[in-house]
């Protein structure tokens, strides 16, 4: 037999091996499982590639998970398998109830199912033993004993000083703006702002980020530098060689000596209050972490370096990202900022300035910040709408993980990356209604209690929108889960919380928001603002997420800004110019 015709033998007999090995790994492995249509050769890498094509190829991947779940019916877990381009199949949770399986503790996993090696990816941001990408065992439950303290609401409170001084900051940067009238990108100004308070709240430190560059903090520069080389724009081949055995590892040690030489003069305060019999007087996350270690060894002191970096990470862009599509959708909507406005001056006073709100905040007479429900409300919604993070389990082959679905069927998913998808189980219809992807923060209102701080009293008869929540309709506590729930929820969930009330409540009525470009307000013939049926204005097209590191903002929220005490009628913000 001649080498042509052992060819053409042989390639038939190949193409036949691996269609019988692609289709034992794709078709018999996923039998069983809830999936879009899928293709033996492809799996479903073609699909997915055809679902990204369809919007912006930077969109954020849930949208395209989102459009695909459609497709498939909407079924409360999808497996997707892009094997080889991900070396494992991924199962997308849709459903809040199978969610729950998932991140509470169990038989198998005393607290909850190991987070999967994604996170790896970001490893030298956070450091090798964060507490972030912990796989959840007993090294994690120390960590989080040692630093749930700093973050107790009762602790934080105490920082509603620095908190709010950061704050006047930001408003004053607004004021400015708003005087120039120009273009700009909301999300540097509250990144700025949120890392200057994550770095006070953690380190009390002043990282002095809303100065301009040259005046701010060297840690701060050179965390930020870190954080650049994690940008999905350096993940050009070049820049990815470039950056993981140069600028990376430069920078990382830059940033662990710093911190290093400042948790050693926090140690050396609390020995010094130790011998002196009094308890130290700083008061950050990291002081209160070193209280009961009684020696500073280098393992101790990279451990809290490592915890300060994934602070540092896990507590700016999220926030800052909230805190945008919070004001987005206040612009686009007069009815809300009237209501959020009637709250503000029922419970702060009628003085807008920052001065008297700070001073009536830091008053001390009540609890005023649990009082803003309507404010807590607002917060609530965007984070169901526009959730900045989501979860990534994995448990390893063998383990014998199942979960069971609503049909009873149990689901060995062993091995699986198992991926929460925040924002399709928070705009799952079963649970919000048909409403579930408008923005209503009167759905918080009255007869549900998901949060921590949500505790609507008074307030909730008087407001406007009251009457359009749905009648008799309460969501599940786990339907809410922007911070995750289970042993790994957000360490962070109070101080963000805290924020957001501070900061909006110190905006919410000085300045009005237009958002420019990507998820503008349309305008009508008239030069008005085209207005839907909830009185909401409508938009030429609609603003979305990138996926950077976490979710944010396609064109980083780009914005101008107005002062409102202005508010002659010639001067109010005018979506359509
Ligand atoms: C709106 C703001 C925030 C959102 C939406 C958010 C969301 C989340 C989510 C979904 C998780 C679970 C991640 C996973 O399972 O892989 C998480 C974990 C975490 N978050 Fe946040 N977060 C926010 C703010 C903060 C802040 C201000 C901090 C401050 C330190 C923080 C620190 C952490 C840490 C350390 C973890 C890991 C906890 C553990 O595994 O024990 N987060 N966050």
């Amino acid at each position: 037999m001649g080498l042509l015709q052992l060819v053409l033998l042989a390639t038939p007999i190949g193409i036949w091996l691996l269609y019988k090995w692609l289709y034992r790994l794709r078709i018999e492995q996923l039998k069983g499982f809830p999936q879009p249509p899928i293709s033996v050769f492809w799996g479903h890498l073609k699909l997915v590639g055809e679902y990204t094509a369809k919007g912006n190829p930077n969109r954020h991947s849930d949208y395209v998970f989102e459009d695909i779940h459609k497709l498939a019916g909407r079924p409360e877990v999808m497996a997707l398998d892009m094997r080889p381009a991900l070396g494992y199949p991924l199962l997308i949770i849709n459903d809040h109830t199978i969610a729950e399986q998932i991140v509470k503790p169990s038989k198998l996993f005393k607290y909850s199912t190991p987070k999967s090696a994604t996170m790896e990816a970001i490893q030298g941001l956070i450091g090798d033993t964060s507490i972030i990408s912990n796989k959840g065992g007993e090294d994690w439950k120390a960590l989080r004993k040692r630093f749930n303290p700093g973050f107790a609401p009762s602790h934080l409170i105490t920082l509603l000083p620095q908190i709010l001084s950061k704050t006047e900051m930001f408003t004053n940067r607004l004021t400015k703006l708003a005087e120039s009238g120009e273009e700009f990108e909301l999300e540097k100004l509250c990144t700025s702002l949120t890392f200057d308070i994550i770095a006070a709240v953690v380190l009390d430190h002043d990282f002095k980020a809303q100065l301009p560059e040259g005046q701010q903090d060297s840690l701060m520069t050179d965390y930020a530098a870190l954080l650049k080389t994690y940008d999905s724009s350096e993940a050009m081949p070049v820049n990815r060689f470039r950056n993981r055995w140069g600028k990376q590892p430069r920078l990382i040690a830059r940033v662990d000596s710093t911190l290093k030489v400042i948790i050693r003069t926090k140690f050396s305060e609390e020995l010094a209050a130790r011998a002196a019999g009094h308890p130290s007087k700083g008061r950050s996350v990291i002081q209160l972490s070193l209280q009961d270690i009684t020696e500073l060894t280098p393992d101790v002191l990279q451990t809290t370096a490592d915890q300060v970096k994934s602070f540092l990470f896990a507590g700016h862009d999220t926030t800052s990202t909230t805190l945008q599509w919070a004001i987005y959708e206040l612009s686009l909507s007069p009815r809300i900022r009237t209501a959020l406005a009637d709250e503000l001056d029922h419970v702060l006073g009628p003085a807008t300035d920052f001065a008297s709100i700070a001073t009536r905040l830091l008053s001390g007479k009540e609890d005023l910040l649990g009082r803003l429900t309507y404010t807590s409300a607002i917060i609530k919604e965007t984070l169901r709408l526009y959730p900045a993070a989501a979860s990534a389990r994995r448990s390893l082959p063998g383990s014998g993980l199942t979960l069971r679905l609503s049909d009873g069927r149990d689901l060995c998913v062993d091995g699986w990356v198992l991926y929460v998808n925040h924002y399709s189980i928070m705009r799952d219809p079963k649970v919000y209604g048909e409403s579930a992807d408008e923005f209503m923060p009167e759905r918080w209102l009255g007869d549900v209690d998901t949060s921590m701080e949500a505790e609507y009293g008074f307030e909730a008869e008087a407001l406007p929108g009251k009457g359009e929540k749905e009648s008799g309709r309460s969501v599940p506590p786990s339907a809410w889960r922007p911070f995750e729930r289970g042993p790994r929820n957000c360490i962070g969930q109070e101080l963000a919380n805290l924020e957001a009330r501070v900061i909006l409540a110190a905006v919410a009525r000085g300045f009005e928001f237009e958002k420019v470009g990507i998820g503008r307000v349309r305008c009508g013939e008239d030069g008005a603002p085209v207005v839907g049926p909830k009185g909401k204005y409508e938009v030429v097209e609609p603003m979305f997420n990138r996926r950077q590191v976490t979710s944010k903002p396609i064109d980083n929220m780009v914005v101008r800004v107005k002062l409102a005490k202005l508010h002659a009628e010639e001067n109010q913000i005018k979506p359509c110019y």
